[in-house]
């Protein structure tokens, strides 16, 4: 006989419904919710499962008094869980670690090849600071190497439990970068706390000019670099996590400096977002000890044919152009600009409203890529990159 099972769901998990509302053995009551609604009082009292993106807290007022007895959040960065209380409550908890990571190693590759582009950098010549060396961080060592830069990498975790030989302090960092990005979790306490890590005083001793962000927001006081890039015309910023959000400072967004500013959709490729939901169901189906039947596959597009780029004798153009085609970085840009003189309320909907009915990108390995000529060096790039080049 089957069992019920009483899960509430956030509405924005991609597929939630085809993924959750079957479960092999259970009867299943699926209430699917928006996240505002996900806390009031009283929705969770009967409920066993909890499924959330990032903008529910899981936390001891949640869930004190209630039923549930897994929580799962379809998102890479778990801050917004308060696993300390979980474990101590033996409530089994879970989130999506690694599901889009591949997403946002294709942000990256548009942020570096855009930034080429407007001259802010100049690829081949550009010494990296990657802070925060783990699932993404890693992705992001291969990148910046197969496009030929010069990488330096700092991760004391890491550097404390393997060797510390193939790591930076980040005090060399701010030294010898030009760019530095941030690939750590939020962490709010420990010796590895990671709030504010790039914060007044080090933005100050970075002798470096352009600072990436799609980790998360709090990272780097956005206050402190709001400062910074008004210190030097030459300073740049790339943000795609903010302080505050979804209401980061205007000012921040409206400053010249700002090279790149998109709302937080560094994971958003549909394919990102699809392996979120696939990591959290599997999360789920081991929890529950049933055999996973869901296949984000049977749910996803087909590829698209192949798209051809009009070559020329500069790889790096080319390879521009085969990225603008692949995620129009520039389109997100752009939106995000418009919204510098908005209210906070306004600002508020519009960040959030362009996050949950993003435009469709697909990932790169499901948008062929024919160049039209086969400049050697423009093929072995965009290999090396992950374009499927036909
Ligand atoms: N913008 C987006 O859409 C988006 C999407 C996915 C993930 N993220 C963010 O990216 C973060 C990293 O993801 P991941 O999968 O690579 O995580 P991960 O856990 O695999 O790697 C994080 C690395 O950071 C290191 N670290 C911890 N504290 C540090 C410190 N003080 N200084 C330097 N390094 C430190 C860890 O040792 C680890 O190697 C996530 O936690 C999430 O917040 C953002
Ligand atoms: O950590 C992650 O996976 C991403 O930052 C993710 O995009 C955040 O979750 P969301 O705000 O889309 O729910």
């Amino acid at each position: 006989m089957n069992k019920n099972l009483n899960i509430v769901a956030d509405a924005h998990i991609w597929g939630v419904e085809t993924a959750f509302s079957a479960l092999p053995g259970f009867d299943v009551n699926l209430r699917i919710m928006e996240n505002r609604d996900i806390s009031k009082t009283g929705i969770l009292k009967d409920t066993d499962i909890l499924l959330t993106r990032s903008s529910t807290k899981v936390n001891a007022s949640l869930l004190q008094g209630t039923g549930v007895r897994f929580a799962g959040t379809a998102t890479i960065g778990d801050d917004h869980y308060d696993k300390a209380w979980l474990d101590a409550n033996n409530i089994t908890w879970a989130n999506a670690a690694g599901s889009s990571t591949g997403s946002v190693i294709e942000y990256m590759t548009s942020v570096l090849l855009e930034l080429h582009d407007s001259a802010l950098i100049n690829i081949a010549d550009t010494t990296i600071g990657i802070i925060g060396v783990g699932r993404i961080g890693r992705e992001m060592t291969k990148l910046c190497k197969a496009l030929g830069m010069n990488v330096l990498l700092n991760d004391p975790p890491r550097a404390r439990a393997e060797s510390p030989d193939h790591f930076c302090s980040l005090d060399q960092i701010l030294e010898q970068a030009d760019i530095i990005t941030l690939h750590t979790p939020l962490i709010r306490e420990s010796r590895d706390c990671t709030v504010h890590l790039l914060n007044k005083q080090r933005l100050q001793r970075f002798r470096g000019h352009c600072i990436i962000n799609a980790a998360r927001g709090a990272c780097i006081d956005n206050h402190a670099l709001l400062h910074w890039l008004q210190s030097n015309p030459s300073h740049s910023a790339v943000l795609d996590c903010w302080e505050n959000e979804p209401c980061p400072d205007q000012e921040l967004i409206a400053h010249p400096g700002m090279a790149i500013a998109t709302p937080h959709i560094a994971g958003h490729s549909l394919d990102g977002k699809a392996a979120n939901t696939q990591y959290i169901y599997q999360a789920l189906c081991h929890f529950l000890h049933i055999k996973p039947v869901w296949n984000m596959h049977e749910h996803l597009p087909a590829a698209s044919m192949a798209y051809s780029v009009e070559t020329n004798s500069n790889s790096w153009k080319n390879l521009h152009a085969a990225s603008r085609y692949l995620y129009p970085i520039r389109n997100d840009d752009v939106v995000m600009t418009s919204w510098s003189n908005l209210n906070n309320s306004e600002l508020t909907a519009a960040f959030a409203n362009y996050r949950r009915h993003y435009p469709i990108r697909r990932a790169w390995k499901y948008s062929p890529v024919h160049f039209s000529c086969s400049d050697e060096q423009t093929l072995k790039l965009a290999h090396a990159i992950g374009i499927k080049v036909v």
